[in-house]
C-alpha cells in the first residue's frame, strides 16, 4: 500500500526540520533519511527478494510542479527546474510528467539525492522569498518487491511532504508577489482540508482531488488504499496561539480519515505478457482443433523425435502441474496418445502412428529413460545398429542354433538306436553262452547286466526321447553322457560297440571262471 506523511503547521515551527532535519548533528537527521535507513535495512533482511528502490523529489511553487532532482545542477533560479506538470490517463490515474524517477540502490546513493534535491530547493529561490518556505515539497520513495522466480510484483510509495507555511494572509500583511505566493498556498491548503474533510465524512462520493497541484499528486496517497500520518507543528509562542489552535484543528480532521490499507499486489507485466501470449496460442490451438483444416500429411522424422523428446520432458517433469503442449495437430495428438498408453503398459511405443504407412521409418528414442529393442519397437536397438540390421542378425543367430539342435537331435537318436541294438546283441551273446552252464550262472549274467551294466537300460535312456524340448547346453551335456553310456554297447562297426563287446567277453570269462571253480 501507499503512504503520507505531511508535516503540517504555520511557518518557522519545525516542519522542514521534522521532515528533512538539522544539517549540523546526526541526531537531529530528519524523517527522510531515518526511512531510507529503515528501507534499506530491511530489504538487506530479505536477501531471497529482488527490491528496488526509486527516488523522485517534487517542488510545487504556486501550483506549478519543479523537478528537483534535475541533474545538469545548472538552475540558478526555481524556473530552471524542469516544469512538470499533470497528466490523466483513461483511467483517470494522474501521471507527472518531467518528474524524474533516480534509482538508489543503497541508503547513500538515496541520501544523496536528497541533497541534490535540498541543494536544487535552496539554489533555485523562489522570487520574493530567501528561505524558499513558501513551496511544498514532496520526496516520494517508490519500492517494488518480488520474490525471486515469483510473477508477483509488490509496489508501495511513501511521500514524505513538507508543507508551506500555514498562516493567515492577513496576518503577514503582505502584498504584490508575496500576496500571491500566500494565496497559493493558502488556496492549496484549502484543497487539501477539503480533501481530508471529504475522506472523512464516510457518505461523500466525490472527492476534490483535482481542485489542486498538491491534493492530484497525493490522490492514491491520502484516501483509499493507503497509511496516512500528519505530524502537525506548532509554535509555542504566545502570539502564535490562534495559528496552533487552527493546526490542531486541522489535524482533528485528519485524524477523522478511516483508511483500509491493502498490499498492492501487481503482476510482473513481463510475466503478463508471456501469460497472455500462451493463452493466445492455446485460444489458436482451441480454434484450430474445432476448425476443418487439420493436417492428414505424414509427420517427419524430426517431428516424431521431437514429440518423443517432449514427451519424456512431459514423464520426466516432477511438477504433478506440468502440461504436455503438443500443438494442434491431430496427427501428434494421436501419436502422443499413443506412445503414452504403450509406455502406461510398460512398453514402449508400437510400431506405427494412426498416421503413418508400413514402411514409414521411425527414429530412435527413450522414453522415461528406459530402452527397448524388440521387433515390436521402432524406437531404438540395445546394440545401437539399425533395426532391420539387427533383426536380420538375430534371424541368422536363431537359425544357426535351430541347424545345431537338428544336429545333436539326430547324433542322440542315433546313439539311441545303437545302444538299443548292443543291449540286444549283448542279451543274445549271453543266451547263447548260457545254455551249456547252469542256471544260476544265467541269473548270476543277468543280475550283472541288468545291474552292473544299468547304464544299457532302456529306462536309462528314456529321457533321450525328448531331446528336442532341450536346450542346446543340456542337448550337449547329454549327448557327451550318452556317448559315455553307448560306449557299454556292442558294435563291430565302431570304438563304442567294441568296447561293448570286450567288457562283455571279459564278463563272459569271468562267468566261466566261477562255473568252473563252483
Ligand atoms: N525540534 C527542533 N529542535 C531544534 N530546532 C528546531 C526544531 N524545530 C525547528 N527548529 C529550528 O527552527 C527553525 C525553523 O524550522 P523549520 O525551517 O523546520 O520551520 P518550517 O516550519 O519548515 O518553516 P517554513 O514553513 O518556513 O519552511 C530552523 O532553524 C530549525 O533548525
Amino acid at each position: 500500500y501507499n503512504g503520507t506523511i505531511f508535516a503540517y503547521g504555520q511557518t518557522g515551527s519545525g516542519k522542514t526540520f521534522t521532515i528533512t532535519g538539522g544539517a549540523e548533528r546526526y541526531i537531529d537527521r530528519g524523517i527522510i533519511p531515518r526511512t531510507l535507513s529503515y528501507i534499506f535495512e530491511e530489504n538487506s533482511k530479505c536477501p531471497d527478494y529482488v527490491s528496488t528502490t526509486h527516488i523522485s523529489y517534487l517542488e510545487i511553487y504556486n501550483d506549478s510542479g519543479y523537478d528537483l532532482l534535475d541533474p545538469k545542477h545548472e538552475a540558478t533560479k526555481l524556473e530552471d527546474l524542469p516544469k512538470v506538470s499533470l497528466m490523466e490517463d483513461n483511467d483517470g490515474n494522474m501521471h507527472l510528467k518531467n518528474l524524474s524517477l533516480h534509482p538508489a540502490s543503497s541508503e547513500e546513493e538515496a541520501l544523496n539525492l536528497l541533497f541534490l534535491g535540498d541543494t536544487n530547493r535552496m539554489i533555485a529561490e523562489t522570487p520574493m522569498n530567501q528561505a524558499s518556505t513558501r513551496s511544498h515539497c514532496i520526496f516520494t520513495i517508490h519500492v517494488s518487491r518480488r520474490e525471486a522466480g515469483s510473477a508477483t510484483m509488490k509496489r508501495a510509495k511513501l511521500h514524505l511532504v513538507d508543507l508551506a507555511g500555514s498562516e493567515r494572509i492577513g496576518k503577514t500583511g503582505v502584498g504584490g508577489n508575496l500576496l500571491t505566493e500566500a494565496k497559493y498556498i493558502n488556496l492549496s491548503l484549502h484543497y487539501l482540508e477539503q480533501v481530508i474533510v471529504a475522506l472523512s465524512e464516510k457518505t461523500r462520493q466525490h472527492i476534490p482531488y483535482r481542485n489542486s497541484m498538491m491534493t492530484s499528486v497525493l490522490r492514491d496517497s491520502l484516501g483509499g488504499n493507503c497509511m496516512t500520518s500528519m505530524i502537525a507543528t506548532c509554535s509555542a509562542e504566545k502570539k502564535n496561539i490562534d495559528e496552533s489552535i487552527s493546526t490542531c484543528r486541522f489535524a482533528q480532521r485528519v485524524a477523522r480519515i478511516k483508511n483500509d490499507a491493502f498490499l498492492n499486489e501487481e503482476l510482473d507485466p513481463k510475466v503478463m505478457i508471456a501469460r497472455l501470449k500462451g493463452e493466445i496460442q492455446e485460444l489458436k490451438n482451441q480454434l484450430s482443433l474445432t476448425s476443418e483444416d487439420q493436417r492428414t500429411d505424414i509427420l517427419s522424422a524430426e517431428d516424431l523425435e521431437r514429440l518423443n523428446e517432449e514427451i519424456q520432458q512431459f514423464i520426466e517433469d516432477p511438477d504433478p502441474e506440468a502440461v504436455l503442449n503438443v500443438g494442434a495437430d491431430m496427427r501428434k495428438i494421436n501419436e502422443a496418445f499413443r506412445i503414452l498408453k504403450n509406455f502406461a503398459k510398460g512398453k514402449v511405443p508400437a510400431k506405427r502412428s494412426a498416421s503413418a504407412p508400413e514402411n514409414q521409418q521411425r527414429p530412435q528414442t527413450k522414453i522415461g529413460g528406459q530402452e527397448e529393442a524388440g521387433t515390436d519397437s521402432y524406437l531404438t536397438t540395445h546394440s545401437g545398429l539399425p533395426r532391420d540390421e539387427e533383426i536380420k542378425k538375430l534371424q541368422g543367430l536363431i537359425l544357426q542354433r535351430d541347424n545345431e539342435i537338428n544336429i545333436l537331435v539326430n547324433m542322440l537318436k542315433k546313439e539311441k538306436k545303437r545302444a538299443q541294438d548292443a543291449v540286444s546283441q549283448v542279451q543274445q551273446a549271453a543266451h547263447l553262452h548260457k545254455r551249456p552252464h547252469s542256471r544260476s550262472h544265467s541269473r548270476s549274467a543277468d543280475h550283472k547286466l541288468t545291474n552292473g551294466n544299468s547304464s544299457l537300460s532302456e529306462s536309462s535312456l528314456g529321457p533321450l526321447n525328448s531331446q528336442s524340448d532341450l536346450s542346446v547346453r543340456d542337448i550337449s551335456r547329454n549327448r557327451s553322457l550318452s556317448t559315455q553310456r553307448s560306449s557299454a554297447g556292442h558294435s563291430s562297426n565302431d570304438r563304442y560297440s567294441s568296447r561293448l563287446q570286450t567288457d562283455s567277453e571279459e564278463d563272459l570269462r569271468r562267468n566261466q571262471a566261477e562255473v568252473k571253480e563252483y
